[in-house]
Parts: structure tokens; sequence; C-alpha cells
């Protein structure tokens, strides 16, 4: 049976490419690393261009590398040279040198997105720039989009002392921000207190103070924070274009990061954070379990592709009356589908989870209407055949057992046709079938398949083992079941 093709047009957002030029951290807490390990976190692909090599672990710095300027350029254009660069993020910038090479490439290349990390002091207290490079930073602050610095480094940045509490940190971002024309982000994570303030600062905005408040992790583990954050929010900006959302949701999952660090167990200094931390938990572990179940279908799935409904789908010659009889059926299916999606809304915890499948119901009445309305004449109404019969009956008693069993036995109904869509559009070019097959070779179809198929890879990745039998169990009944709706048109 089909899906829903209609409904809310989604944004399709490619993977945000984020190249982070910044320092190293043989430890895996704070530089390049915490950046590739933060941006992958958070959906993006990372790159990284070394600025300085550092020997310093979760105690200290020991010491510091910077490379030739010359070779720092070569790593610079061997990366923009060939790939399109969505966001960039910069952390530290060793020597007076770097930055100038840095501030030209940015000058020549113009990234969208630039989030500069002022790294002047780590945590254990080392100064990780020299006098005459801070004075060089201060240069390239207009060329950012946001500039994340630390009370220390804003302290810095400002030309005062270190703020005492946060209207003091307030006071200095919007005395930066209004002296370079940049966006602030002040990071309240210096401070005392049982709640960690972080604002996006903008003198020249019509909100110039707009704070962000989490509750306080008590723990050692906030080794490379700053980096991890503005990495964070430089592939957020990607994706939603409002820098107020990226540091929304980049300080949510820092903050749960931040929860887990101690577990890591690295280091006896500062350790780092634990960047997977909430991937983890929720599934990232595992493979996606959709997947192994699409192979576990696989001979079933070769066989319905060769069933005459199919082959004469994608040929044209499957018989009108047939077509006819399948498409009356499948307008009983999507009128109970529409039930079973709607009460998987009514079952889900997670708000977005909650949308889709609201979404997805209000789609498929529409889809069944179209059908009507173009397809079928007012007259061509069969009862129910027993494979409908037996395919709702089926995805209601899933759904009634549980949300995990009803969002894997819904699957195979987008994912079969997804894929049957996209394989056959080609094929079937010309024939009477061809608009048909094409309505889910749709892009937003296929989207739609796409969130069908997480949502089940989360639910399936935090369910006890079981729980997640039971889910197989249903899927693979539906799959078998969409076979035996194409056989019964013949
Ligand atoms: N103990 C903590 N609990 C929760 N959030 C924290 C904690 N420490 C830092 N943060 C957050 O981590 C980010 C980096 O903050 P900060 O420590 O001020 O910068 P840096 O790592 O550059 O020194 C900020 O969003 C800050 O609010
Ligand atoms: C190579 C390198 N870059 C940056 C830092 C400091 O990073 P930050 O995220 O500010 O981390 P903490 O200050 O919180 O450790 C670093 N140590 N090394």
């Amino acid at each position: 049976m089909s899906a829903p093709v209609t409904g809310p047009v989604p944004t399709l957002t490619a993977t945000p490419r984020v190249l982070s030029i910044a320092g190293t951290d043989p430890t895996g807490g704070a530089g390049i690393q915490a950046d590739l390990k933060s941006i992958a976190a958070n959906g993006g692909y990372g790159m990284a261009v070394v600025t300085a090599l550092v020997a310093q672990n979760t105690r200290g710095v020991r010491s510091v590398h910077t490379p030739p300027t010359g070779f720092l350029r070569e790593q610079l254009d061997a990366v923009s040279d060939d790939v399109e660069t969505d966001a960039v993020k910069i952390g530290m910038l060793g020597a007076p040198g770097i930055i100038a090479e840095v501030s030209g490439w940015l000058r020549r290349v113009r990234p969208p997105i630039v989030v500069l990390d002022p790294v002047m002091v780590a945590t254990s207290g080392d100064r990780l720039l020299t006098p005459e490079a801070e004075q060089a930073l201060r240069d390239l602050l207009p060329l950012a989009g946001l500039v994340t610095p630390n009370v220390p480094e804003l302290a810095v940045l400002a030309g005062a002392g270190p703020a005492r509490d946060w209207d003091e940190v307030v006071r200095q971002a919007l005395e930066v921000s209004g002296r370079w024309g940049v966006r602030v982000l002040a990071k309240g994570g210096h401070l005392a207190g049982d709640e960690v303030s972080d604002a996006l600062v903008d003198a020249g905005a019509t909100d110039p103070v707009r704070r962000l408040d989490a509750p306080r992790v008590h723990t050692s583990s906030t080794h490379g924070t700053g980096c991890s954050l503005s990495s964070a929010v430089a592939t957020w900006q990607v994706v939603t274009g409002d820098w107020f959302a990226s540091i929304d949701r980049s300080k949510r999952w820092l903050t749960e990061s931040l929860r887990h660090g101690e577990e890591l167990n690295v280091g006896q200094g500062h350790g780092p954070v634990s960047h997977f931390a909430g991937l983890w938990e929720r599934g990232g572990r595992d493979t996606s379990t959709g997947d192994e179940w699409w192979q576990r279908i696989d001979g079933l799935r070769r066989a319905t592709d060769a069933d005459p409904f199919l082959t004469g789908l994608a040929d044209g010659t499957l018989a009108g009356k047939a077509f006819r009889y399948y498409l009356a059926q499948d307008a009983h299916y999507l009128e109970g589908y529409a039930g079973v999606l709607s009460r998987l809304g009514q079952l889900a915890d997670d708000p977005v989870e909650r949308a889709f499948w609201v979404a997805a119901a209000t789609a498929c009445v529409t889809t069944e209407s179209n059908l009507h309305r173009t397809w079928l004449g007012a007259s061509e109404r069969p009862a129910p055949g027993p494979a409908t019969h037996e395919y709702l009956g089926h995805l209601r008693q899933a759904v009634e057992t549980g949300y995990g069993q009803g969002v894997a036995a819904v699957l195979p109904c987008y994912w079969m046709y997804a894929d049957i869509g996209h394989r056959l559009a080609p094929r079937a070019a010309g024939n009477p079938y061809a608009e048909w097959i094409a309505t889910y070779a749709d892009p937003l179809f296929q989207y739609a398949t796409q969130q069908a198929r997480s949502i089940t890879d989360r639910v399936a990745g935090a369910a006890s083992p079981p729980l997640r039998e039971e889910m197989w169990r249903a899927f693979e009944r539906s799959a078998q079941l969409e076979r035996e709706f194409f056989a019964a048109a013949l």
C-alpha cells in the first residue's frame, strides 16, 4: 500500500561542511581534536587545518610548535581549492604571522560563516598566545560573524580586568561588540553559581543582549568546552541560519556532554567532555537497526520485484482493471493507515516525532482524497478485500501493543514504496503508470521515508532486546503484507 505523499514541505539540509582552523591537543579534549568531535556530534562533516602543534594534556600546556606560515597557507589553500566550506571555526592562532595568514585567506575565500574563538588562555591558566599575537587577533574580529571569548579573553579584548559578575561580563561584551562591530557570545563558564549563563551580545541589534541559562554541571571535566561550543555553533549556524537558535542547540548539547565527561576517565587534570554521550545514549552506538532489517527482508523484496504486479507497472503492461482494484483498496488502506499514524502521534513522547506523525496522518487523508479525485470514479468503491483487512488489522494491533511496534509496523509502507518509486521511475517513463510511480520517487516522499527510518532507528536503539525483537516481527509482517497487497490486485 502507498504511504502518504503530501504534507508540509521540509527543508532538505545537506551535511554542513565545517572547517576548524586551530591547534592540537594530543589528549583529544581541546583544539582540533575536540572540534572534529563536536562538528560530527552536531551533524556536520569536519575538516581541519593545523595552526599549532601543542604538547599538552589535561593538566596543562608543555610547549607549542607553530608551522611555517607558507605551510599553513598550503593547508588552507588545499581545502579551499577543492572543498566548498559552509562554515569556519577559528581557534588557537599562536603567533602574529599565523594570524596574518589566516586573515589573508579569510579575505580571499570569504567563507559564509566564521566563528572565532579567541583562544588566549586555557582552563589550566596557561597563556596560549603571545602578547603581539593578542593585538593581531583584535584586527581579525571584524571578519567574524561571531566571537566567543571566555571571561579572561573577553577582558583582554575589552582592555579591562576579568569580570567578577555577570553584569560586568555583559558590559564588556557590549563594549567589544560596539568597538569592533561584531556579535559576541559572552560565556559565563568561569563565574560561580548553580546556573551558567551565556549571552548573544550585539550592540547594534534592537535586542542587544539575549541570554541563555543552563544548570551548572559540577564536574572537573571542562577541558575544551570553549572549542567544542564554538564548533557546534558554527555547525548549527549552517542549518538554522539564526545565531541565537544555533547557540541554544549547541549549549544544550554541551551541557549533556559535560554531564558525561567524567565517565570517560581521561587524564588526571581537567578531563574532556563526552562529545558523543547523547548519541550513544540514544542508540548512536548501534549500526542502523532499520538497515539490518532491510537486509533481512532482501529475499522478500526481490520476490516482490519479480511479481507480475510490479513488473507490469514497470513496463506498463499491467491491466488497467487490476490497477483500479489496487487503487480502490489503497484508498481503504489509507483511511485506516491515517488512523494508525495519528495514534502514533498520540503515543510519541518526543515533540518532533509527534509532529511528524500528525503531519503524516493529515497527508494520508489528503492523498486518499486525491486518489479518488484523480484516479478513481465515484462509483469505484469495492469493499475492502481480505489482504486490506489483514494488513490494517496487523497495523492496528501493532500500534495498540506499543509505540515501538507501531513505528516498526508502519515503516515498510514508506520504505518499500520509496525504494520501488526510486528504482522504477526511470524504467516506467512514458508508460501509463509513470505519473503514479513518480509520486514515490518524489524527494518529499523520500525525505518522509528517511524521517520514518530515523525514528525507527532511534526507538529501536533505545529498546530492550525483547522489544526490539517484537519491532522486527512487526516490520517483517508488514513487509510480507505489502507483497500480498500487490498480489491481491491480480
Ligand atoms: N560547569 C559547567 N556546566 C555547564 N556549562 C558549562 C560549565 N562550564 C562551562 N560551561 C559552558 O561551556 C561553554 C564554554 O564556557 P567557558 O568555560 O566560559 O569557556 P572556555 O572553555 O572557552 O573557557 C559555555 O557555554 C559555558 O556556559
Ligand atoms: C590547541 C588548543 N586550543 C584551545 C585550547 C583551549 O580551549 P578551550 O576550549 O578554551 O578549553 P578550555 O580553556 O576550556 O580548556 C587548548 N587547550 N588547546
